[in-house]
């Protein structure tokens, strides 16, 4: 007899895509049935029949503080009470602008959108009005949404699926994208010296964290800066991933560095479809109503989500120490499984920064894109399902980050790594 998320399943590939609206969910590179989930409380997700998992995937970063917070559920009904959408200006949005630009180095104006993919797609184009130039340079394996431009040689999704560059992409929308390597200055400044004053912007994940985690090599991003800031290109940090993740100030405050603009998606909505990109005044004066760069959104700024957002980010301002929390999970985790790897003698590589993980199934390091492709994605899915079957809820894809939130407690670290233990001596 099928279970329940296997009869959902047959049912959602009939009338959707996949059966799922992200292709990430489908299960596509590790195979079987994904977990239909009914309810989520804390640390834990519960499938359609009643199964818990400890999660892992936490909506891909939202659940920062746990799933089903309470402060954020009452705000969000609070919020809901008064109304779901006016699509005029409210005081909460200018409350989230203030807190994001007291908080966000790079952030001396910002603008509200609906998703991260949304976020980037603006900061693009307010890069190309601001400095005038077309080309736009991006990395290999970075994802930034499902934005045009923006989909050559991305990560997330598109590296799981193995789609190099998505079709449907007129040919012209991506004529202007340049793509170099991660970790690699080198390739950098090739595209610099091959196209010189035509860079309008220069693209990047600070920590890649859609290729599976990759780290950025010592000084890789302060040399982005200055090489941007010599020839006149904006650099933009897309924080969808590490932004409110890697502390209050995000990756720019973990990593020192100080981008022109900068891309945030759900975490600053607190579960709501959220987004948002903003950067230097001048650059952002460029905005329409104040310029000529025209982006705009009926639901941006949508009163709900902003209850949700503001309530998920002054917990982290009031609470510092979440931080220091989820550092100690995640560095408990990487060293519990770097002693599982070498007692069983697997040849994995396990990287990673405060919250954000990942277990490589490759025996060399990985420092960009091509590295990581070397990674055995039939051993990841056999891992997977082994993981799952053990109420450890991963994200589906070798590509993909796992996410520690603050619900967890280091008993939930030391269960992950007793079954990873047990799948370890299984294969030796
Ligand atoms: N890596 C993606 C976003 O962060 C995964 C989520 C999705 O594409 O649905």
């Amino acid at each position: 007899m099928m279970s329940r998320s296997e009869s959902l399943f047959e049912r959602a590939k009939r009338v959707l895509p996949g059966g799922v609206n992200s292709p990430v969910r489908a299960y596509q590179s590790v195979g079987g049935c994904p977990r239909f989930i009914k309810k989520a409380e804390g640390t834990y997700v519960y499938d359609e029949e009643g199964k818990r998992y400890l999660d892992y995937i936490g909506s891909w970063g939202p659940m920062i503080l746990g799933h089903n917070h309470p402060e954020i559920q009452e705000a969000v009904i609070g919020a809901a009470r008064n109304g779901l959408s006016f699509g005029t200006a409210t005081e909460m949005e200018v409350q989230m602008g203030e807190l994001l630009c007291e908080l966000v180095p790079c952030f001396d104006m910002v603008r509200m959108v609906n998703s991260g993919t949304e976020a980037v797609m603006s900061a693009i184009r307010a890069a190309r009005g601001f400095t005038g130039r077309d080309k736009i340079i991006k990395f290999e394996g970075c994802y930034h949404g499902h934005f045009d431009a923006l989909l050559v040689k991305a990560g997330s999704g598109v590296m799981t699926a193995g789609i190099p560059d998505s079709s449907g992409v007129p040919k012209g929308c991506a004529k202007d994208t340049l793509t170099a390597v991660y970790n690699d200055m080198d390739s950098v400044r090739t595209l610099f010296e091959d196209n010189q004053g035509q860079i309008a912007a220069l693209i990047i994940e600070p920590v890649a964290a859609n290729m599976g985690v990759v780290l950025p090599e010592e000084g890789f991003l302060k040399e982005l800066r200055k090489i941007c800031t010599q020839n006149g290109t904006l650099l933009i940090f897309d924080e969808v991933i590490t932004g409110f993740r890697l502390g209050l100030q995000g990756a720019q405050g973990a990593y020192g560095v100080t981008p022109d603009l900068a891309t945030f998606g759900k975490i600053i909505g607190g579960g709501m479809p959220v987004g948002c990109y903003g950067g230097r005044r001048e650059i952002m004066e460029m905005i329409a109503p104040l310029g000529s760069v025209y982006q705009a959104g009926t639901l941006s700024g949508n009163p709900v989500a902003m209850a949700a957002g503001l309530k998920e980010l002054s917990i982290l301002k009031e609470h510092p120490e979440i931080y220091g929390h989820l550092e100690e999970l995640g560095e408990t985790f990487r060293s519990g499984v770097r002693d599982i790897l070498k007692k069983h003698g697997a040849k994995c590589q396990i990287t990673g920064t405060g919250s954000l993980s990942c277990l490589f199934f490759t025996d060399i390091p990985v420092t960009n894109y091509e590295e990581a492709k070397t990674s055995d994605v039939q051993a990841f899915a056999d891992y997977f399902h082994y993981m799952l079957d053990h109420g450890i809820h991963l994200a589906p894809s070798q590509f993909e980050a796992i996410f520690f939130n603050n619900a967890m407690k280091p008993k939930d670290v030391d269960q992950t790594l007793r079954v990873m233990d047990s799948y370890f001596a299984l294969k030796e």
